[in-house]
């Protein structure tokens, strides 16, 4: 039942500065081989902002204290019943230099060829959505890692 469903909060940081964006190729584990933020768990005992600039430094060695929250998404994936809540945080403002790390290679794409198909088959439903600053809700119900079932998107004034 729904009331039984497990969530597993993660962390997504969108760094961008003019005309571009930071993306990782991550090397391995969940989402190998595609061009995403920088993210994860959040761990107990940390708040999901701190989780956030944790993640951000250890997989990209950037530092932020300006992460903004732009979006809140849920996955879910047919037959697994833990589902995905991921905040989606966004800052211009960051200190150090992108560094390849054991999770994730960093670089920088223009926002007119963000690789969308090296992506999860969602994020260009959104990406215009933070890149235009527009606070989004979404849901997205994958069977398996490439097919989107069912989905909701909608701007929002507050997460
Ligand atoms: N962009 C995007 N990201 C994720 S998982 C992000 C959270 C995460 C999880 C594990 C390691 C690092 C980061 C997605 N899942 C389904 N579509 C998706 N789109």
């Amino acid at each position: 039942s729904r009331s039984s469903m497990m969530k597993k909060l993660l962390t997504l940081v969108l760094i961008t500065r003019p005309n571009q964006v930071l993306l990782g190729m991550k090397k391995r584990g969940f989402g190998q081989g595609r061009w995403n933020g920088f993210g994860g768990k959040v761990e107990k005992g940390e708040t999901i902002l701190e989780a956030a600039k944790r993640e951000l430094f250890e997989e990209s060695s950037l530092k932020s204290d300006d992460l903004k929250e732009i979006g809140l998404i849920d996955f879910e994936f047919v037959g697994d019943p833990q589902i995905l809540e991921v905040h989606v945080f966004t800052t211009s403002k960051f200190e150090g230099e992108p560094t390849e790390s054991s999770e994730m290679r960093p670089q920088w794409f223009n926002v007119k060829d963000i690789p969308f198909d090296t992506m999860w088959p969602d994020d260009h439903l959104w990406f215009p959505l933070f890149l235009s600053g527009t606070k989004f809700k979404g849901y997205f119900l994958f069977e398996g890692h490439d097919k989107i079932l069912k989905q909701t998107l909608d701007k929002v004034d507050s997460l």
